[in-house]
Order: structure tokens, then sequence, then C-alpha cells
């Protein structure tokens, strides 16, 4: 049964749902970065917040781990590169916590613009500083967006409805969208130079961190009011204090600090700063949300493989998961025979797709493939790790797709281009293709050559010279090792030509059987594979 680690503080509707689906769940919240390392390796789930931070030590030690769920949105708590290289997915859950973090913007920009903490705080000290607090009325002024995604749209349409302008700067926001949300996008500097309000929604990345530099803020208008309800790092905090005290800025009010969580900052103290401790996503609603998803697809992934929200990893829905099952068997196979016959490496590798497999979600069935394709040379590689591995070693992959598969319902054939050597002349494209038939993975050509039969888990392959009494022969060496033969499968060019039999045997036959075989005048190659 798979066992998943909460580490954060997550609404009870989680623990249920992995209880109902036959999932165990420890609690242990607010843990040391050592004792989570400790136990890490317990758990194939770790449900986590933003106050853990499963970074690549942790990630390291949690030799188990298949997934990490973030209940909420932002996962800059994560070393997602790390978790892709150890193949773990993560995944996030982008809406459920969207309208009240908008809200939560909305309410820190009316409590800076009529400063209500500081005026709560003078009334109910017995002051009435009726006359201290002086506001700003927001309508009709504009409000500049950084960052129009989930969050930036919803704070947009609530400020449409309190008749606001809204100015949006964000690089991948479409025309279509802006208009659709009305909102006008215009350039970082422009929002500066325009907005009587700016409000952050951008994730935290190298990007954007600093975004709102100390340069930045000098070309903002003075009196600004600022509101950062996205991440701390994307703004220059002792440059907004300064900015405070000599009023360029009017008023500031942030939930979130560059080191969470903030028991001390330089901007607490700073005149009309206004201070929440991460509230954002923290309603009744959002927390059920985010806790229901995040417990949902966590399990999904543990008990079916389904992927919905990964960050490092190709959406394979709950439907689609049983459908591809099979595929994405055959193509680690094919991939997994590319990888243990290419001994010196591949520079290139396409994957094509025919019939029935190419109309469906290819992607991790690619992932499948490149992960069986590394794991000769890689090892521990996995359908999440496989592609950004590929990647880096800037190997080139290209994928080809057609609905005609002129004699099979669907294949998949994997080709890679393999680098000349000093001791081969083989150089060029091994291609090698595979079939599901009733639900199985079988093989149906090598090398261009046709031959069909199942995989076994041991089998022997061996490229030759068709010449009479070479099969008799091989069967004879075979015997006299004591290696049983369970399937055998012939291929061949043309009478005489080049030719090849892929032999399941019982178990791994001695190394020097290999060497044998490889000395045999008619053999090119011989090798041993394992599936
Ligand atoms: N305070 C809190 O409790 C919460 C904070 N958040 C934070 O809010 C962030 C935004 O959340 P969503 O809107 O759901 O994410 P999203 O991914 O839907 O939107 C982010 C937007 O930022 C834009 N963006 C990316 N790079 C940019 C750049 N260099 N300059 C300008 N725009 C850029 C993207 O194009 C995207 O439209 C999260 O990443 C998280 O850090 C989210 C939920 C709660
Ligand atoms: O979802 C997000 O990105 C948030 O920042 C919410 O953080 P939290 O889950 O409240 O620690």
């Amino acid at each position: 049964m798979p066992k998943v680690l909460i580490a954060d503080d997550l609404s009870q509707a989680a623990v249920d749902i992995f209880t109902n689906r036959g999932i165990d769940t420890d609690i242990k919240v607010g843990l040391s970065k050592d004792e989570l390392i400790a136990i890490a390796d317990q758990y194939d789930g770790l449900a986590v917040r933003s106050a853990c931070k499963p970074d690549a030590d942790v990630i390291a030690a949690a030799t188990n781990l298949k997934v990490i769920g973030r209940a909420g949105i932002g996962v800059d708590n994560i070393d997602i590169k790390a978790a892709t290289a150890k193949g773990v997915v993560v995944m996030n859950t982008p809406f459920g916590n969207a309208v009240t973090t908008a809200e939560h913007a909305v309410a820190m920009m009316f409590a800076a613009a009529r400063q209500i903490p500081a005026a709560d705080q003078g009334t109910q000290a017995g002051k009435w500083p009726k006359k201290s607090f002086v506001g700003t009325e927001l309508s009709y002024k504009t409000l500049g967006l950084i960052g129009c995604g989930n969050i930036g749209a919803r704070v947009a349409e609530r400020a449409k409805g309190l008749t606001m302008k809204v100015v949006a700067y964000d690089p991948f926001l479409t025309e279509e969208r802006a208009i659709e949300l009305g909102v006008e996008k215009v350039d970082l500097d422009t929002l500066l130079a325009r907005a009587d309000v700016i409000t952050l929604h951008t994730p935290l990345t190298d990007q954007t961190r600093n975004i709102l530099s100390r340069e930045a803020l000098a070309k903002a208008k003075k009196g600004l009011i600022l509101v950062n309800c996205a991440r701390g790092g994307l703004v220059d905090e002792a440059a907004v204090r300064e900015m405070l005290d000599n009023g360029h800025l009017a008023a500031a009010a942030f939930d979130v600090f560059a080191e969470e969580p903030a028991k001390e900052n330089i901007l607490f103290g700073a005149p009309n700063f206004i201070a929440t401790p991460h509230l954002g996503a923290a309603t009744v609603e959002a927390q059920e949300n985010v806790a229901l998803q995040v417990a949902e697809q966590m399990s999904d992934y543990l008990l079916s493989g389904a992927v919905t929200n990964a960050l490092n990893m190709p959406s394979v829905t709950a439907d689609e998961a049983p459908r591809l099952k099979p595929f994405i068997e055959l193509a680690e196979k094919l991939g997994a025979f590319a990888g243990q016959v290419s001994d010196h490496g591949f520079e290139e590798v396409v994957i094509e797709y025919e019939g029935e497999v190419a109309e469906l979600n290819r992607k991790p069935v690619t992932a499948a493939a490149l992960s069986g394709l590394l794991h000769a040379s890689r090892g521990d590689v996995n359908m999440v790790s496989a592609p950004s591995i590929l990647a880096e070693s800037g190997v080139k992959l290209s994928e080809t797709k057609t609905e005609e598969s002129p004699v099979y319902d669907n294949l998949i054939r994997i080709k890679v281009k393999v680098p000349r050597t000093a001791n081969s002349d083989e150089t060029g494209w091994r291609s090698l293709a595979g079939t599901v038939s009733a639900g199985r993975p079988r093989i149906v050509e090598v090398k261009g050559m046709p031959l069909e039969g199942a995989f076994s888990s041991v089998m022997l392959y061996v490229n030759n010279i068709d010449k009479p009494g070479f099969i008799g022969a091989l069967g004879a060496m075979l015997g006299e090792a004591g290696i049983n033969i369970a399937t055998f499968h012939l291929g061949r060019q043309d009478t005489g030509g080049e030719a090849i039999a892929l032999i399941g045997i019982d178990g791994l036959p001695p190394h020097e059987l290999t060497e044998k075989l490889d000395a045999l005048p008619h053999v090119r190659y011989a090798k041993v594979l394992n599936f």
C-alpha cells in the first residue's frame, strides 16, 4: 500500500481522500530539514504547502518517492530540477486557491488605500483618529497588474467591477485574452509610469526575481500603492522601505516576504505598511479545494499512473492511463532494446507512431521510450527524468505520426542514429518497431527486417549473415551451455544476406557464450538483452 507524508497543514479532506483510496498517511507538520531527511525514504508521496521545502537533499534521501503534491499554486519551495532528475513527479493545484488569493489582493489594496489596520488600531486604542486617515479613492484609478494569469485575471475582473482601469504587464498574455479581460497589455515601463496601484501575480522564477527592483520602483508614480500577494523575492524590500519612508510610495501591503516565516523584516514598522502572514490562500473554501485536489491527483498517480497538473511530466487522464499502459510498456521495451544495442551511444532519436497509437496522447509514450533507451547507459532513469536527461545530453529528438499503418493496427518505431567508431563501420540509423496486439507488446521489426514475437525478460539478440546450418549451430551452442530456449524469432533481408535471431531464453547465459557467439564467422553482433 503506498504511503504519503503530509508535511504541511492540509485540510482533513486530504487525509479522508487518501484513506478512502487505500493510501496510508502520516501527518508530520513543522519537521526540520534533518528530521524530514531522516524519514523521507518511508514515503511514496509527499504532500506540502509552502512551508515544507523539499530541496535536492530531501529528494535524494527520499529513495522511494514518486510524487510531490503541492496543495496550492507556487512551487518555488520545491526543487523541481532535482525531483525531475530523480524521476519524481511534481504536481500542484493551479486553480483551487486563485479566487481566494485574488480576493486577498483586493482586500489588501483597499486596506492600503484607506489605511484600515492603522485606523483600526487607533480607534480601538481610544484615540478616535478621524483626521489622521485621509485615504485614496480607487474608482477610475489605474491598476497595474504584473502577471495576468489565473490570479491576475481574477483581480482584473474585480478591479473592473470597481470601475478601475487595468493595465497588465505579462509577456505571455495574448492580445485576445487581454481584450477578453478588458485589460490593456503594456510593457513594464509603461505600467510603472501609469499605475496608481500595482499588484504582483507572477510566480517566483529566475526571470521574475526582483522584477520590482529599486530602479523599477523609482520609475513608478509618486504616491503609488504597492500590493504583493505573490512571492517575496519579486520585490526589493529594502527599496520599498526607503520609498515608504521618503513618501515615494504612499502605501504597501504585503502578504509574502523574501524570508518566511517573516519574524523580522526591514519593512516592519514602516509608515503605511500592512503585513499579513502569507494568508493569500487561507480560506476554508480554498483549503478544501486544494486539499481535495492534491489528494485526488496524488492518489491517481500512485494507484493508476494518471497524471494531472504535473510540472515535470505530460498529463495522462484517468481514462487514458489504462489505454496508454500497453503502449507505454511497448515503447519502454523498444527503447530498452535500442539502448542496449547502442554500445557507443546515439546522436539522434526519431520515434514514429502509426495507426491507432498516433491518435493517442503520445507524450508519455515518448517519455517511456526515452526512459527505456537511456536505462542501459544511465541506470536510474524513468519517464519523468528521461526527457530532460536526453535534452541536456544534446541528443536530438523528433517524432512523426501517421494515421496509416499498412500492416498493423498500431506501430511504434524507434530509430537511433549511432556514431561511427574506430571498431565499427556501422554508422547511420538503427531501427526497431513493435505493436500492441491483444493488449500485449510485440516486436515486429529489427533493423528494417520483419519478424514477429513477444518480449521475454531475457533475450539473446544475434545479427548474422544468413548461412545454411547457422541456426542449428546456434541452438546446439545454447543447448551445450545448458540454456533453455523459450521463444525463437528469425528475420532476414534476403537469402544469404543480413539476418537476425531474437531468442527468448530462461535465465542469463554465461558471459563466455556471447563471446563464443561473437567469434563465429557469420556473426556480426551478439548481445544478451534484458527487458
Ligand atoms: N499569497 C498566497 O497565498 C498565494 C500566492 N500565490 C502566488 O501567485 C502566483 C501566481 O499564481 P497564478 O496566477 O495562479 O499563476 P499563473 O501561472 O496562472 O499566472 C502567472 C502569470 O505570470 C506571468 N509571468 C510569468 N513570467 C512573467 C514575467 N517575467 N513578467 C510578467 N509576467 C510573467 C505568466 O505569463 C502568467 O500569466 C503563484 O505562482 C504563487 O507564487 C498563489 C496562490 C496563493
Ligand atoms: O498556493 C500558493 O502559491 C501559496 O502561496 C499558498 O501558500 P500556502 O499553501 O498558504 O502556504
